[in-house]
C-alpha cells in the first residue's frame, strides 16, 4: 500500500458571485492522481502557476479539494476523526521555500525546533534540550546554535533549522515546496545531499515540489510533470523524463540546456551541480 495516494483531485479557487451572477471560480487542479511509497521521493515539476503548491496544500490539509480523495497511511485526510487527523498531521511535515518567513524571528533555534515536540510529546526540559541538540547536529549545525535567533543564521543554515524542525517528530512524509530554490548553488547541493542522507537514515518519503529540473532529478526516485493543473507526464523511473516527447517536458529540458550548454545529460553525474565531461 502506498504511503500517500492522491486520487482524482480537482480544486478551484474563488467563488460564485451571487450579485453579479458570475462564476469567478478558477480551476487550479484537474483530476490529479499521484502516489508515494514509503522511503520514496516524488519530484513534482512544472512551470510557474502549474498548480504544484496547490497540490502540496491539498495534501497538507490546508486546502480542501472540491473533488477527489487524499489517502495518507490509508486514511482519508478530510474524512476522518479529529484524533486520527492529529496523528496524520504529525506524520506529515513541510519545508517551504522562504526560510525566513517560515520561522518566528523572536524565537531562538531551540524554541523553533522544539515547537512540534511541545505540541505532541510530553518530555522534561532537559530531554527536550538533548533532542534539539541531536537534531542540530543531524542537520550539520552545533549545540551552541540553539541560543541563536533567525537573523544570526545564513539562508542555508536557517533552512537546516527548518529541516530539523520538520524531522523532529520523525514524520513519514515531508512536503518540500521549493525548499532549495532560494539558496545559492553550493547551498542547494549541500541541502539536497542532507535531504538524501536523512531520507536513507529515517526511511523518509518526500514530495519534492520545484520548477528546477536539475534539483528534482538529483533527489527524486520518480517524477511527475504538471501543466495547467494537470499531471501531463509521469516517470516512475526518473530517466524516462529524457525520452518524453511532451511539450511541457521539452520546455523544462530546453530551459536547462540553454542556461548551461555543457549539461548535455543529467544522468551519470552524482551531484547535479557538477558539469558533465
Ligand atoms: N489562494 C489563492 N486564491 C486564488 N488563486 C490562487 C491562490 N493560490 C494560487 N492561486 C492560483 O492558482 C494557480 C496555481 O498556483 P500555484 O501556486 O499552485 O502554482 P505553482 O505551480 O506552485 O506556481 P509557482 O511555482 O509560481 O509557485 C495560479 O494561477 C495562482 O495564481
Amino acid at each position: 500500500m502506498s504511503l500517500l495516494q492522491v486520487k482524482d483531485v480537482t480544486h478551484t479557487y474563488g467563488s460564485y458571485n451571487l450579485f453579479s451572477r458570475t462564476d469567478q471560480r478558477k480551476r487550479v487542479l484537474s483530476n490529479v492522481s499521484i502516489s508515494i511509497g514509503q522511503g520514496m521521493c516524488l519530484g513534482v515539476l512544472g512551470t510557474s502557476g502549474a498548480g504544484k503548491s496547490t497540490l502540496g496544500k491539498v495534501i497538507l490539509g490546508l486546502e480542501k479539494p472540491q473533488k477527489g480523495q487524499i489517502l495518507f497511511q490509508g486514511h482519508d485526510f478530510y474524512n476522518t476523526d479529529r484524533i486520527t487527523r492529529k496523528q496524520l498531521r504529525r506524520d506529515l511535515q513541510v519545508v517551504f521555500q522562504d526560510c525566513y518567513s517560515s520561522v518566528n524571528p523572536r524565537m531562538t533555534a531551540e524554541q523553533i525546533i522544539s515547537e512540534p515536540l511541545q505540541n505532541y510529546e510530553r518530555m522534561s526540559p532537559g530531554e527536550q534540550k538533548r533532542i534539539v541538540g541531536d537534531l542540530l547536529e543531524r542537520v550539520g549545525l552545533n549545540h551552541e546554535d540553539m541560543r541563536k535567533y533567525p537573523h544570526q543564521f545564513s539562508g542555508g543554515q536557517l533552512q537546516r533549522i527548518n529541516i530539523a524542525r520538520a524531522i523532529s517528530l520523525k514524520p513519514k512524509l515531508i512536503v518540500l515546496d521549493e525548499a532549495v530554490s532560494s539558496l545559492d548553488m553550493v547551498n542547494q547541493t549541500n541541502i539536497l545531499n542532507l535531504l538524501s542522507e536523512l531520507k536513507s537514515a529515517f526511511g523518509l518519503s518526500y514530495l519534492f515540489i520545484t520548477h528546477d529540473i536539475k534539483a528534482a532529478y538529483s533527489i527524486s526516485d520518480a517524477l511527475a510533470v504538471m501543466e495547467k493543473g494537470e499531471i501531463v507526464e509521469e516517470c516512475k523511473s526518473k530517466d524516462k523524463l529524457f525520452t518524453s516527447r511532451h511539450p511541457a517536458v521539452q520546455t523544462l529540458l530546453s530551459s536547462i540546456l540553454s542556461e548551461h550548454p555543457r549539461y548535455r545529460s543529467l544522468s551519470g553525474g552524482r551531484h547535479y551541480a557538477q558539469p558533465l565531461a
